[in-house]
C-alpha cells in the first residue's frame, strides 16, 4: 500500500513541543485578551478537560455533565481549555487553549485554516490523518470484514482539479475573493489554498484583479445586486487544458470581450471561458443557462490512459492521482474476464465504464445528469470504445426496469453521491444478481448501510479498500468488492 511515512510535506517535522501555550490561530483565541482568563461569563462557561476521542469528522470529543460534546481542533488525550456555552440542551463548545497537546499536533501549513474550515485535519500530522480516517472506516466496516489499509498521497496537497471562488465587497467596499466561512455566508478572502491546484488560484486573483480596476460589482445576495457571483476553475491536470466558468446573476454581461481578452492575456492558458447563468437564491453554484465565451466549452484529461471530455455541469473526481488508484482497486474487484456484462451506474462522463469496457464484454452506464450523460457518449466515441452505451435517468428506476425486463448483468459497479443508493436500486441488484457489486463511495456512512441491505439480500462483503482522495479534510472515499452467497 501507498503509505506516506517518508513525506516530507508541509506540516512534517512541525510539529510542537508540549507546552502550555495556545496552538497557532485557534478561533476561539481570536480577539481574546492575552492572559486573562475568563470564567462564567452569561451562559458562558470555561472548562478544563480531557479529549477522550474523534468524531467521525474529526473534532475531539470531551465529557461535559455526562454528555459528549464535539470541539474543533482537539486531539485525542490533549489538556484544554474550552469555552462552552448552553442554550436550552444544546450545547456547544470551542477550544479556548491546548493546555497538554498531543504529539499529533502540528501548526497547519494553511494560514486561512482556522477562519475558513474547508479543511478539518490540517492541525493533525499527515500520520494521524491517516490513522483517524483508517479508523473511521474500520469502525463502520465492523459487520462485514476488516479494511485494507488506506492509500494515502505522496504529497497531500494541490490535488483539487476543480477550485470555486466566491466574490463580494468587505465593509470598506473592496472586492475580495475566497471561500465561504464554514456553516455561514461570509467570504474569508484568500489568495491561496494549499488543495487547490496552484494555477486555478492564480486565475481566481487575476480576476479579482480584473474585477477591481474595472466597473463590474459582485453580486450580493442580500440585495440581489451585482453581477458576478463566483469562479469555478477546472484543470486537465495531464493535459494542462483550462475551464473558467463565470458564474454571474444575470445573462447580461456588460464589457465581456474587454474581460476574456484582459483574461486570456493574463493567461494564455486557459483554454475554454463560459459564463453561467444562475439566478437561484439555493447553495446551488451553477445555474441552467450557460454560454460558452471563448474556446469549446470543455477541457479534455487523461486518467488511466483514456481521454474524457468533461462538460461545466459534469461531475469528475477532485483527485486525478489517487482516482487512478480508486479506479484501479474498483477494476481489480470486479474481476473481469472481457465476457461480462457491466453496469456503471450513477456513471458520471463514463470514466469507470469505459476503462471497465477494455476487459469486459458490454457495458452499460447511467447517470442522471444530462451533459454528463452527453460527454459519456462522446467520451466512448473519443476512446474508440464500442461495446459501452450510456443511458440518461435515475439509475433506480434504470436497475428496476433492467431488472423488470429480465435483462442480465455479471458485474455491477455504482458509485453513487454522498446519499449512497436507494432500495429501488438494490432490490433490483438484488434481483438481477450479478455475480460481483463494487461499490465506489465518498461516503462510507451510507456505503455501510447499503452494503447491509445487500447483505440481507444475497450478497456477501469480501474486501473493502479506503483511499484518501481528500487529504487534509475529514472526508474518505471506499470502494467495497461483493460476491453473490
Ligand atoms: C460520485 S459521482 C460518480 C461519477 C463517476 N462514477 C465518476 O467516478 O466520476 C456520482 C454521480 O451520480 C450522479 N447521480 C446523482 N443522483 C443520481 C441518480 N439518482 N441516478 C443516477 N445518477 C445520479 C451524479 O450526477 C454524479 O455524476
Amino acid at each position: 500500500m501507498n503509505k506516506r511515512k517518508n513525506n516530507k510535506n508541509r506540516n512534517q517535522g512541525k510539529k510542537r513541543n508540549r507546552t502550555d501555550k495556545p496552538y497557532g490561530k485557534q478561533p476561539a483565541a481570536k480577539g481574546k485578551p492575552k492572559g486573562k482568563r475568563p470564567s462564567n461569563k452569561g451562559s458562558q462557561q470555561t472548562v478544563t478537560t480531557t479529549c477522550s476521542g474523534f468524531t467521525s469528522d474529526g473534532k475531539g470529543i470531551v465529557q461535559l455533565d455526562g454528555q459528549e460534546v464535539a470541539v474543533e481542533h482537539l486531539l485525542p488525550g490533549e489538556k484544554a481549555e474550552i469555552l462552552v456555552s448552553k442554550s436550552g440542551k444544546f450545547v456547544n463548545a470551542k477550544l479556548k487553549r491546548v493546555i497538554d497537546a498531543s504529539k499529533d499536533r502540528v501548526e497547519p501549513p494553511c494560514v486561512y485554516y482556522y477562519a475558513c474550515g474547508g479543511c478539518q485535519l490540517q492541525h493533525m500530522s499527515n500520520d494521524k490523518q491517516e490513522d483517524f480516517k483508517q479508523n473511521v472506516v474500520d469502525e463502520l466496516m465492523k459487520p462485514f470484514v476488516k479494511p485494507e489499509p488506506i492509500m494515502t498521497m505522496e504529497h497531500p496537497y494541490d490535488y483539487r482539479n476543480k477550485s470555486h471562488t466566491t466574490f463580494g465587497l468587505n465593509q470598506k467596499r473592496q472586492v475580495i475573493g475566497g471561500l465561504y466561512a464554514q456553516h455561514s455566508h461570509e467570504i474569508i478572502p484568500i489568495d491561496k489554498c494549499l488543495i487547490h491546484d496552484p494555477k486555478s488560484d492564480e486565475i481566481a486573483n487575476t480576476i479579482k484583479g480584473i474585477l477591481k480596476s474595472s466597473k463590474m460589482q459582485p453580486y450580493n445576495e442580500d440585495t440581489g445586486q451585482g453581477f458576478l457571483r463566483h469562479v469555478l476553475i477546472k484543470v486537465g491536470k495531464v493535459s494542462g487544458e483550462i475551464m473558467v466558468v463565470l458564474v454571474a446573476a444575470s445573462p447580461e454581461f456588460k464589457g465581456k470581450k474587454k474581460f476574456v481578452q484582459t483574461l486570456r492575456n493574463a493567461h494564455p492558458e486557459i483554454t475554454t471561458i463560459l459564463l453561467n447563468v444562475n439566478t437561484r437564491s439555493d447553495s446551488m453554484v451553477l445555474g441552467d443557462q450557460e454560454k460558452v465565451l471563448f474556446g469549446k466549452g470543455t477541457i479534455t484529461d487523461t486518467l488511466c490512459g483514456l481521454k474524457f471530455e468533461i462538460s461545466a455541469k459534469s461531475f469528475y473526481q477532485i483527485n486525478p492521482v489517487q482516482t487512478e488508484k480508486l479506479y484501479g482497486k474498483a477494476i481489480e474487484m470486479a474481476e473481469l474476464t472481457g465476457k461480462e456484462t457491466v453496469v456503471d451506474a450513477y456513471c458520471g462522463i463514463g470514466t469507470i465504464g469505459l476503462i471497465a469496457s477494455r476487459r469486459a464484454g458490454k457495458v452499460i452506464g447511467v447517470e442522471l445528469n444530462k451533459d454528463a450523460v452527453k460527454d459519456a457518449i462522446r467520451n466512448s466515441k473519443r476512446n474508440d470504445v464500442t461495446n459501452a452505451r450510456f443511458y440518461q435517468g435515475d439509475a433506480g428506476e434504470f436497475m428496476v426496469q433492467m431488472a423488470n425486463r429480465g435483462e442480465k448483468a455479471d458485474v455491477v459497479i455504482l458509485d453513487p453521491p454522498r446519499s449512497g443508493s436507494d432500495e429501488a436500486f438494490l432490490s433490483s441488484v438484488a434481483k438481477l444478481k450479478p455475480k460481483r457489486v463494487v461499490y465506489v463511495s465518498c461516503n462510507p456512512e451510507t456505503q455501510a448501510r447499503d452494503m447491509k441491505y445487500l447483505e440481507k439480500n444475497g450478497y456477501k462483503v469480501e474486501e473493502i479498500q479506503p483511499v484518501d482522495m481528500f487529504p487534509q479534510t475529514f472526508h474518505v472515499e471506499s470502494v467495497a468488492k461483493l460476491v453473490r452467497k
